[in-house]
Order: C-alpha cells, then sequence, then structure tokens
C-alpha cells in the first residue's frame, strides 16, 4: 500500500510541476507584464505567454513541450529506503509519459535512439541526502533543454565580451553574470531567471547554481552582500533591451538567486543556471509511513489566474501588418513579408527539428517541400485507440542549432520559411536573401496555444528519431508568428544582440572596489 500511494504522490508531484506554473513565478510574470508598454512584441508574447500558462492549466497539459531533465532531490529521515523511492519514481515517470504529462526526452547519446519512456542511463537525475525531520521531502525541476544550452561558466580572470576584464574579486562575479543574461539573449525563452554558484569546482559550481534554482523568486538572501547583487542584477539586466523572447523590450530577467561556497587556490568558477520562464519546479513533503503528500511546497500567497488576456487583439496592435500565410507560398510573396510583419499561417507544416535537419543534409526528403513551411518543434504526441496520432503540447525549439544546416537545406528542398525560436545566424540571413525565404519566431514555451492551433495530423515520416524528432505534417489554423529575420538582409536578433551588448558596456566601471 505505501509503495502505490508513494507512486502516487510521485505522479502528482510530477504532473503538476509539468503543467502548473508555481505561485511565485507566476508572480514574477505578471510582474513582467505590468513592466512591458502595451502593443509591442514583448508584450503580445507576453499575453501568449500568459494565455498559454492558463490553458496548460485547464488542461492539465504541459506548459512547455520539452518537459526537461527531470531532476529530482530527495531528503529522507534515517531508516527509509531509497531503493524503493527510486523504483517509484521511475514507474510514475513511465506513466507520466504515457499519459501525456511528459514528452519522450531520454535519448541515447550515441545511437539517438529515443527510449520513449524517459528511463535512460542517468536520466532521470536522482539524488538523495539524509536529514534529521520525520518525512520525507522531494522536490522536482523540470529544466527545458534551450535555456540548459545558455548555462554558462566562467573562469576567473576573464576578459568578457562588451564588460570588458573581470578580476576574482566581487566585481568580476557581477560582470560574469551580467554578461551571462546578454549572452543567453532570447534563445533560453526570456525573460528568464537565473541561479548562480559561485566557488567550487566546474560540477559542484553548477549543482550549486541550480540550488538556487530551488530558492522562492520572492525570498531575500541571508548574505547581506549577495542580497544587494541580486537586486543590483536584476534591475540592470532589465536595462539590456533584450525583452521576452529577445524581441526587444523591458522584462529580460524576472529572478537571480546567489550562492557561495568555498573554491581551491587555482580556480574561480562562476557557473550561472539559466531558466527559461516556464520556470517548472515544485516539492512536496511526504509522510514515510503511508507515502501520501503531507504538504505541497511553494504556495505562500495567491495564485495569479491568467484568464482571457487577449493575445490576437494584442498580436494586431504589435504588428506593423498582418500577413495571412498559407503554403505553398512563393517567392514574391516572401519577398514582400519585413521585420516585424505577424503572420497567421493556415493550411500544412511540418516539422523538422535537429535529427531531421541532418537528415535532409544528407538524403532526400520524404514529401515534396517546395515553398513549404517547416517548423522547428518536437511536439508531445499521443496516438488513440483508433491509431490516430492527437498533438498534446507543440511550441518551438531553439532555432539557432540548425545554423549549419539550414540555408543550404531551404535552397535544396525549395522551402520558403522556417519557424523556430530564439533567431538564426549570418548564414542563414544570406541564404533568406538568396534564396528568397523567411524566419518566422514563435513564442517559446507556447505550447498549448499552438497545441491549441494544430487541427489535425495529417502523417508523420521518420519515425525512427523517436516522437519529437519526426517529421510531423500539420494542419494548422490562424498560427501566429513574427517575421524576424527576412528575405532582404534583416534581423531583429542581429540588432538585439547589437544593441544589449552596447548597453552591457555601460557596465564596465567597477561598483565593488
Ligand atoms: O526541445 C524542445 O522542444 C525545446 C527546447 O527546450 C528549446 O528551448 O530549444
Ligand atoms: S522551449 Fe523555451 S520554455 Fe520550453 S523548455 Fe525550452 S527554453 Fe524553456
Amino acid at each position: 500500500m505505501y509503495l502505490e500511494t508513494l507512486e502516487k504522490s510521485i505522479y502528482d508531484l510530477i504532473t503538476e510541476t509539468s503543467t502548473n506554473l508555481p505561485k511565485d513565478v507566476r508572480r514574477a510574470v505578471r510582474k513582467a507584464k505590468e513592466a512591458e508598454n502595451a502593443g509591442t512584441r514583448a508584450a503580445m508574447s507576453l499575453d501568449t505567454i500568459t494565455n498559454n500558462i492558463q490553458m496548460a492549466d485547464d488542461n492539465v497539459s504541459p506548459i512547455c513541450q520539452d518537459t526537461g531533465l527531470p531532476t529530482f532531490k530527495i531528503k529522507t529521515p534515517i531508516g527509509v529506503n531509497q531503493l524503493e523511492i527510486k523504483a517509484a519514481i521511475k514507474r510514475a515517470m513511465v506513466t507520466a509519459t504515457k499519459n501525456g504529462k511528459l514528452r519522450p526526452n531520454a535519448v541515447d547519446s550515441l545511437t539517438g535512439e529515443n527510449s520513449g519512456d524517459n528511463l535512460g542511463e542517468g536520466v532521470p537525475v536522482v539524488k538523495f541526502e539524509q536529514w534529521e525531520k520525520d518525512y520525507i521531502e522531494m522536490k522536482l525541476i523540470l529544466k527545458g533543454g534551450g535555456c540548459e544550452n545558455k548555462n554558462i561558466q566562467y573562469s576567473l580572470p576573464a576578459q568578457l565580451e562588451g564588460i570588458g576584464k573581470a578580476g576574482r574579486d566581487l566585481d568580476g562575479i557581477r560582470k560574469c553574470i551580467l554578461h551571462s543574461v546578454y549572452q543567453a539573449q532570447g534563445q533560453g525563452c526570456s525573460a528568464g531567471f537565473i541561479g548562480v554558484g559561485i566557488g567550487g569546482d566546474r560540477s559542484s559550481g553548477y549543482d550549486l547554481a541550480k540550488e538556487q534554482l530551488f530558492r522562492s523568486v520572492d525570498d531575500v538572501n541571508p548574505n547581506a552582500q549577495l542580497a544587494e547583487l541580486e537586486e543590483y542584477i536584476v534591475e540592470k539586466a532589465n536595462t539590456l533591451g533584450i525583452g521576452t523572447m529577445g524581441f526587444g523590450g523591458e522584462a529580460t530577467l524576472l529572478g537571480c538567486k546567489i550562492g557561495v561556497m568555498h573554491r581551491i587556490p587555482a580556480s574561480f568558477f562562476v557557473s550561472v543556471a539559466y531558466n527559461c520562464w516556464a520556470y517548472r519546479r515544485l516539492a512536496i513533503n511526504i509522510n514515510p509511513s503511508t507515502g501520501e503528500i503531507n504538504e505541497w511546497q511553494y504556495q505562500e500567497g495567491e495564485k495569479v489566474e491568467f484568464k482571457d488576456q487577449g493575445a490576437d487583439q494584442s498580436a494586431e496592435e504589435a504588428a506593423s501588418r498582418i500577413v495571412e500565410l498559407r503554403a505553398p507560398i512563393s517567392e514574391e510573396e516572401i519577398r514582400q513579408l519585413k521585420v516585424g510583419d505577424v503572420v497567421k499561417i493556415s493550411g500544412m507544416m511540418y516539422t523538422g527539428r535537429d535529427a531531421i535537419h541532418k537528415y535532409l543534409s544528407e538524403n532526400d526528403a520524404p514529401l515534396d517541400l517546395n515553398g513549404q513551411i517547416i517548423y522547428h518543434c518536437g511536439p508531445v504526441v499521443l496516438k488513440d485507440d483508433e491509431g490516430k496520432w492527437h498533438i498534446k503540447a507543440a511550441g518551438p525549439t531553439t532555432s539557432i542549432r540548425e545554423e549549419p544546416y539550414q540555408g543550404d537545406i531551404m535552397k535544396k528542398f525549395g522551402i520558403r520559411a522556417v519557424m523556430g525560436k530564439g533567431g538564426m545566424g549570418p548564414k542563414t540571413l544570406e541564404a533568406l536573401n538568396e534564396h528568397g525565404g523567411v524566419y518566422l519566431n514563435a513564442i517559446g514555451g507556447a505550447a498549448q496555444y499552438y497545441a491549441d492551433c494544430i487541427k489535425d495530423v495529417e502523417g508523420v515520416d521518420l519515425m525512427q528519431f523517436g516522437i519529437p524528432e519526426a517529421m510531423w505534417h500539420l494542419r494548422v489554423e490562424d498560427f501566429t508568428a513574427v517575421v524576424t529575420m527576412d528575405s532582404h538582409g534583416n534581423s531583429l536578433h542581429a540588432d538585439v544582440d547589437k544593441s544589449s551588448l552596447e548597453k552591457l558596456a555601460q557596465y564596465s566601471d567597477p561598483v565593488y572596489k
């Protein structure tokens, strides 16, 4: 009985973490919304984000399709069987995956094979500690890959782009942390949160940084110097003008938490763990005799609900114009699109992410892609009893990973539009210009919002790459995105990067002497 109840408690923890954003994070998102100017692209993105948070809650479905690397941190009273807990976690993970609360996210690093049930070597991450208290505490964070890729570790002293020399002192630490926000741009689905670890070695430093992500957004660091630095970082980071999704704007960083530990004389690391706005972490206290949940953590204060935020209306306000797109798209149509236009796509689009881009660079496409739209997306998809596929969550993935392939693939197959998030680099920008293509930015993490625009799954190719990596044929209606790179050499991402680097340079002078 204990084991069954325990498994159910863990299942509930996984489901709640994936679908219901914690109260402290909701409050921070609301604050970001209040800071953003109405009628801007950033305000539109935040409307989409808050709509999405509400939809995930209502549908009990993943806030973001990337349900991350599940990491459990558990404290047990002496005498509790940790092996049993680990086994229960694994069973709960399998069920949560089957029920579409988690995307199958465990991939064999050598063969590329997706295990299909979220279990694998080292996955999930489960860390135990013993403590003197008489209950089990279980914390869970679902940290997605896009923000994880924006983590950064500095080894001091260092020479940092924009902000200059960072020495082995508090001022050097300050510079690293500000730089970490700059280098993430919008690619980790800003507005984000950062956990910082000062000291340790390369691995314990990152552990300390990630541990900070378990602190409440509203807490105050007991170390007065660090409390001051946390406040300074949030204030200054929000002057960099990166904004939500890197579209420019006021809200770039929603929280900064800093921890410190000793180091050895030769090493001085500053490790930064970046978390997207879809900051999914929760914790439960479990009764060790019954396996029941005694208490949920992070429950202080009111729960902000985001009822009907009018995302469509704000898209209209934010757009220089709104263009209806339907594939196949001609070169002429594409050449008319400019950075800042909002597009509403209806008709077909095809998903393609890392595995597909590599595949297409070496092979023929499984279907005619001439004039078509490729969506950088790894959805959560479930099959019903009749064998029909249904999209359960489908936001964009970080596009920059496809930079080495994108331009060539667009030219090779005649693809006219690629959509993802975070923007792409100079090679793609040049190809868009040469070939006649656009890059469309969808709102990162808005997996429920976009799943709602997907009316049907008409087919799937290359299933051997696993559900997130397969090529899904999607029929969509009014799927909204922003043109952020056009066929005339304009890139909003390049512009925001340049202006934020200039702003970062304003903070080069020492603050701590
Ligand atoms: O894997 C994904 O679907 C998205 C990823 O978290 C990303 O931000 O790129
Ligand atoms: S897509 Fe964005 S919101 Fe989702 S896990 Fe990746 S970084 Fe986070």
